[in-house]
């Protein structure tokens, strides 16, 4: 991951008089949706790249010691040993971006990759502040990333507080981003914004701009738990915050569509956003990851069409 955004003081002029066309957004959007997507070795390229900026994620109720360390071996070899080997690839030299778990499930997380040699290679990111709705104390919320950093985590997703962006008491959210940030100490810090939840898409920006300001490593659209998640027209709001973050600083602040992504076409329109509304850097998992329980299921299912040229049948890709 690249170096933490220092962050900057609080300044309200970057959030007075957001400026978003509605009907160019949509529009753009709906273009990146329906556009014929790469094909052949190209789509397989995307797709290799799009396994490399995965967040392999559980976040359920029953996670126990034993699907963390189903879920850090997959993200360990997130395709079957003979097509790595036909794309030219050695073992363990394509792994996920990251594994994401609860607080409570890191150190099952950090043991496990440890067991496979894999701790200093795959990050170990953990839900945080009172995931997925926010409603604690700073106190509790500030307590839990300090908690799960000591068991192994090296990034933070923490949630913030949406009612304070609702009420539009941007000082307020930046004051506590900014301990959060602090909390986190080496480790990086990622927010999540849970914009189905923020009520406007001008909210969404500023939210954007304020998380920065305060020295978040990566804006992350989605808990997965609201009713609307990943959305292409929330993402496109905040890359242009991004653009402008980086425009008026010079940080480069990564981006996390997070959410209801399943598909490699999926994957591969995140991308191709990214590079146009960006650059090449913002496809590297220093800059980009897709948090996802269930994507990478199906871009091993394409790869293994490429190389094989059939599609396989369930109990080849167990
Ligand atoms: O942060 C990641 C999300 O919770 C994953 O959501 P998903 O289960 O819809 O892929």
């Amino acid at each position: 991951m690249v170096s933490h955004n220092p962050g900057i003081n609080f300044d309200e002029k970057l959030i007075n008089n957001v400026n978003l066309n509605l009907t160019a957004i949509k529009k753009r959007a709906s273009e990146y949706a329906t556009r014929r997507t790469v094909k052949k070795e190209h789509q397989v390229a995307w797709l290799l790249r799009a396994i490399t900026c995965i967040d392999l994620t559980t976040l359920s109720g029953d996670d126990t010691e034993s699907n963390v360390q189903k879920l850090c071996y997959k993200a360990s070899n997130p395709i079957r040993a003979d097509l790595l080997k036909e794309l030219g690839f050695q073992p363990k030299e394509l792994t996920c971006g990251a594994v994401c778990v609860y607080p409570s499930r890191v150190s099952d997380a950090f043991g496990a990759l440890s067991s496979f040699k894999m701790n200093e290679k795959i990050p170990v990111a953990a839900v945080a502040t009172g995931f997925p709705s926010g409603q604690y104390h700073l106190e509790t919320r500030l307590r839990e990333i300090k908690l799960t950093v000591a068991d192994g985590a090296s990034e933070i997703d923490i949630v913030i507080n949406r009612t304070a962006a609702l009420q539009g008491n941007w000082k307020l959210l930046y004051d506590e981003l900014k301990q959060m940030k602090e909390a986190c100490g080496n480790a990086h810090m990622k927010s999540i914004l849970a914009v189905g939840e923020l009520g406007t898409l001008e909210n969404v920006y500023k939210a954007s701009m304020v998380a920065m300001m305060a020295g978040t490593d990566f804006i992350k659209t989605s808990t997965g738990k609201e009713g609307v998640n990943a959305t292409l027209v929330n993402a496109l709001v905040m890359i242009r915050a991004l653009r402008d973050f980086y425009w008026i600083t010079g940080y480069k602040v990564g981006f996390k569509p997070a959410g209801g992504i399943r598909t490699a076409k999926d994957a591969c329109v995140w991308l191709t956003m990214m590079k146009e509304e960006l650059d090449e850097e913002w496809t590297t998992n220093k800059l980009f990851r897709l948090g996802a329980s269930a994507l990478l299921g199906d871009i091993e299912r394409q790869v293994y069409h490429y190389v094989t040229g059939r599609y396989a049948a369930a109990y080849e890709l167990p």
